[in-house]
């Protein structure tokens, strides 16, 4: 049975507004403006915390590990609390995940994104059901490219390896696949500041409409 392991942000769900949006409000509390939405983009990818410290680096910020924790935890809060202001799911995701459930595969979310506001986003865009495990990035004590966290993935989906394919945006996800000798497809549409095909995974997709004949691709050259 084959087990499909999906990144979240920048893969099924385009969040780069609203993280931008929680960005802005953290930083101007230190009278800070948040860098832009397209520079944004290309900050999400390691986790909350990375992304923080990349916009305050970008602003020309230094600030204490402690007052950065501070933050974080502002962050958190703000993000937890609204994690779908505006957040929504990439064209033909729902039907995608239904046409390969159907097919019989497991399914699981292997995300640097925060365990709780994963969650809460997956409910609020109606796709939770489909899952077998949803993993965070702060729900071990490593993350992607940690090859550990798309085990732990597989672990607890109750599937191997063997069958397994990962579908993300990011260098991350493609390391992170490799490492366990996982095939990977990469979606050309998110966060990476080196265009998906430029890393060389095993197929690239332009569209959820075409996840079906790319999962047949990568198995049948497996
Ligand atoms: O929140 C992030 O930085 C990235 O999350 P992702 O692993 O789902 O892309
Ligand atoms: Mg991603």
């Amino acid at each position: 049975m084959q087990a499909i392991i999906f990144d979240l942000d920048g893969t099924l769900v385009e969040t780069a507004p609203d993280l931008h949006l929680v960005l802005s409000e953290v930083m101007q509390t230190l009278g800070l403006s948040a860098p832009p939405l397209s520079a944004v983009r290309g900050m999400i990818g390691d986790g909350a915390r990375a992304l923080l410290d990349r916009a305050l680096a970008a602003a020309g910020q230094e600030r204490t590990s402690q007052e950065i924790d501070h933050l974080y935890a502002e962050f958190i809060d703000r993000y937890t609390s609204e994690p779908c202001r505006t957040s929504h799911l990439y064209d033909g995701v729902t039907t995608a995940l239904e046409e390969v459930r159907a097919q019989g595969a497991k399914l699981g979310v292997c995300t640097n994104k925060p365990q709780r506001p994963s969650e809460l986003l997956l409910e609020a865009l109606n796709i939770s059901q489909f899952f077998d495990a949803v993993v965070g990035g702060d729900a071990l004590d490593i993350r992607k490219p940690h090859p550990g966290h798309l085990q732990t993935t597989l672990d607890r989906m109750g599937a191997d390896r063997c069958d397994a394919v990962m579908v993300g945006d990011s260098q991350n996800d493609l390391l992170t696949a490799r490492a366990l000798g996982v095939p990977c497809i990469l979606v050309s549409f998110g966060y990476t500041s080196v265009p998906a095909r430029e890393l060389g995974p095993d197929r690239v997709i332009d569209g959820f409409g075409e996840l079906c004949q790319a999962l047949g691709e990568v198995r049948s050259s497996a």
